[in-house]
């Protein structure tokens, strides 16, 4: 195939017990269902799902912590669990949930201890470093031991750290998890670039807002089985979700007539009565200028507009299959 991701027939089953009564009983959940896709080098690929999907699991598997029920993987011509010394020189991985760095090391410590780890050159090192430093803006904790940082400085440090040796490809499972907005734009915006210059990257993450921002391709995964490769765009045409009517009352026109009601409930539409807002969906069956039309008759308006679904409806539609 020549791609630098190769997944086939991948799948993890995991064994639980579950208390009956006085008697264990053991249960086999399929986290992973029989997976396979590509990923070409420099792509920036968005792994979503809902909770539970086997995200993690997947992941675990690509970097090679976790082993296979059955299936095969390369990446970069490496089996990940058989080959996991030499892999790793070529991978950076990210848990947002869980921190890879050392609790009570100055961040600066933590580098030094990695670069010893991944024998990089002293010259490399620096160079690396000081890159990491800028971008990542760095600097202002620099000295701190990490059990000091803000959640959005140990990200940052985080993803400086799986990258001191300079990795082709990084898996990234919810690296903006807890992030504020500035924080967020600066991880993102390193990540693009850094996609840019040719690094591939596999991220995985509940804010489709990243994904939309960042990702070319997306895979989705649902009860552990693939149900979508492809382009963000290729998507939302297949979907085809209708368009909504959003509507806004005038201020003291929040509390609706019978008839009014009624209206709203015809075209199977919502009210919210807090904020004066209702969203009817445009179905192939009405047509837009007519609805616009009664819609003026029936209700004082302020304001509406005609808005596509959003990535979030797209992909909740998706799961719900
Ligand atoms: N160590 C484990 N032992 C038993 N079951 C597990 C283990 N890890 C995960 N699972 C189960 O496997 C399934 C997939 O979990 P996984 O963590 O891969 O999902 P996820 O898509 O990453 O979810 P989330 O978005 O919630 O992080 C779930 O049903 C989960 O309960």
């Amino acid at each position: 195939m020549g791609e630098y991701i190769e997944v086939s027939n991948l799948c993890k089953d995991y064994t639980i017990y579950k208390r009956r009564g006085l008697r264990r009983e053991k249960e086999i959940v399929h986290a992973v269902r029989n997976i396979s896709f590509g990923v070409k080098k420099g792509e920036f690929l968005g792994y979503i799902g809902p909770n539970g999907a086997g995200k993690s699991t997947t992941i675990k598997m690509l970097t090679g912590i976790l082993t296979p029920t059955s299936g095969e993987v390369r990446v970069a011509g490496f089996c990940p669990w058989k080959e996991r010394r030499k892999y790793v020189k070529n991978l950076g991985a990210i848990f947002g949930q869980k921190t890879q760095m050392w609790w009570d090391l100055p961040v600066k410590d933590t580098y030094k201890v990695l670069k010893a780890i991944y024998k990089v050159p002293e010259a490399k090192f620096r160079k690396q470093l000081s890159f990491l430093i800028d971008r990542l803006e760095i600097m202002e904790f620099y000295e701190q031991p990490v059990r000091q940082l803000s959640l959005g400085q140990r990200m940052r440090a985080e993803l400086a750290a799986c990258m001191i040796h300079d990795p082709d490809i990084l898996f990234l499972d919810e690296p903006t998890i807890g992030l504020d907005v500035v924080s967020k734009h600066r991880v993102l915006n390193f990540l693009k670039e850094l996609n840019a210059e040719g690094k591939t990257i596999f991220l995985t993450t509940h804010d489709l807002n990243d994904i939309e921002t960042l990702c070319r391709e997306i895979l989705i995964i649902n009860h552990g089985r693939l149900i979508y490769k492809g382009s963000l765009t290729a998507l939302k045409k297949m979907v085809a979700l209708p368009r909504l009517l959003k509507i806004r009352l005038k201020e003291g026109h929040y509390s609706l007539s019978q008839t009014q009601r009624k209206f709203i409930e015809i075209y199977n539409g919502n009210y919210n009565e807090k904020e004066g807002e209702i969203v009817i969906r445009i179905e192939n069956s009405h047509k837009p200028a007519i609805l616009a039309r009664k819609v003026l008759q029936e209700f004082e308006i302020e304001d509406f507009k005609i808005q596509d679904p959003g990535i979030e409806e797209v992909v909740r539609d998706i799961y719900r299959n």
